[in-house]
C-alpha cells in the first residue's frame, strides 16, 4: 500500500495479528475476571467523559466545515487504493454531527453497492443496500435503517469495504465509538481473519484525541481516514 508507515505490512489485505503492546491495564483490562454482578457496573468512566467531550466537539462545527468535510473525505476514500472495484461497502446514515457519507455514497464506482448498517437482536450488526428513496424505518437510537427483516440482511463479512462512523480516533488508528459496542461485536472475527472487510474509520480531524487504553474487545479500523489524512494502522504500534 502506498504511504505505509515503516514496518507496517505492504496492505491491510495481508494476513497479521492485531498489535496490542500500547495496551494499559485500567479497570477494563480486568473486566473478563470480574462476577457477573461487578461487569454490570461501567468501569469504562473514562471513555464516558472523553465521548461526552469529542460528542461536543463534532456536533460544534460549522456547516461549511461539515460540506467541505464530507467532499474531502469522499475524495480520499475513494482514491483508496484498496478500494475494491465490485461488492458490497457498508457505509452509516450519519447522526449527532457525524461527517456524512451523501457525497461517498453518490460518488461510488458503478460496481459497489452501498449498504446500511440494521441493528440485530443477537446484538451484532447486518447489513443491507440502499438507495436514496429505498424505504426506512428508525431503529432504537433513532437513527433510520433500511426497513428490511436483520434476520434475513448481509453479514458484516459480505462486504469489501466497511466504513465505520466514530466518536474519537487516535494517530494509532484507534476507534473510539458511541459505547454500544456494536462494531466490536460485529467485527469480532476480524481478530482472527484480515481483510476483507476493509475496516476504514472515518471522522473529522477534530475528532482526534490522545492514545486511549484498549479494552479487550476493541477491534482496530485498518485505516483512518479524515478531511485531511489517511493513517495506516501499524499492527507493531
Ligand atoms: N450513524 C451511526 N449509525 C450507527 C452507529 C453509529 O455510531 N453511528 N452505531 C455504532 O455502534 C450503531 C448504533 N450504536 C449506537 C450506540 C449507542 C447510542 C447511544 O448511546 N445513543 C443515545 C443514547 C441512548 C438512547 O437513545 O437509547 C445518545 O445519543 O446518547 C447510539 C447508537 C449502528 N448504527
Ligand atoms: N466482542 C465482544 N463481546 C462481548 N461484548 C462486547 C464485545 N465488544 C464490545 N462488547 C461490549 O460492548 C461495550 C461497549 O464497548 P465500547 O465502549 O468499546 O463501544 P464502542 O466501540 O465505543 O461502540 P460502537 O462500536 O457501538 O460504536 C463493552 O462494555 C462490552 O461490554
Amino acid at each position: 500500500m502506498s504511504g505505509k508507515p515503516d514496518g507496517c505490512p505492504a496492505s491491510p489485505l495481508e494476513p497479521r495479528v492485531q498489535g496490542r503492546s500500547a495496551r494499559i491495564a485500567t479497570a477494563e483490562t480486568f473486566l473478563p475476571f470480574l462476577s457477573p454482578d461487578r461487569r454490570r457496573v461501567n468501569p469504562s468512566s473514562e471513555r464516558a467523559a472523553l465521548r461526552k467531550t469529542l460528542r461536543q466537539r463534532r456536533r460544534q462545527l460549522s456547516p461549511g466545515q461539515r460540506i467541505a468535510g464530507a467532499e474531502a473525505l469522499a475524495d480520499r476514500l475513494l482514491a483508496l487504493p484498496d478500494l475494491p472495484a465490485t461488492g458490497y461497502v457498508a457505509g452509516y446514515w450519519a447522526t449527532d454531527g457525524e461527517i456524512g457519507l451523501h457525497a461517498f455514497q453518490i460518488r461510488l464506482p458503478a460496481g459497489l453497492i452501498y449498504c446500511l448498517p440494521l441493528l440485530h437482536a443477537d446484538g451484532t450488526l447486518r447489513f443491507a443496500p440502499w438507495r436514496p428513496g429505498d424505504p426506512l424505518v428508525t431503529n432504537r437510537y433513532g437513527i433510520p435503517e433500511p426497513d428490511v427483516h436483520a434476520e434475513g440482511a448481509l453479514m458484516a463479512a459480505d462486504m469489501h469495504l466497511l466504513v465505520m462512523p466514530l466518536v474519537g480516533f487516535t494517530a494509532q488508528c484507534q476507534r473510539l465509538g458511541m459505547g454500544g459496542g456494536w462494531y466490536d461485536r460485529t467485527l469480532a472475527f476480524r481478530r482472527e481473519r484480515p481483510a476483507p472487510p476493509l475496516l476504514v474509520g472515518v471522522g473529522f480531524d477534530e475528532q482526534q484525541t490522545a492514545p486511549i487504553a484498549d479494552a479487550p474487545w476493541d477491534i482496530h479500523p485498518d485505516l483512518i481516514c479524515t478531511p485531511t489524512r489517511t493513517l495506516h494502522r501499524c499492527p507493531s504500534a
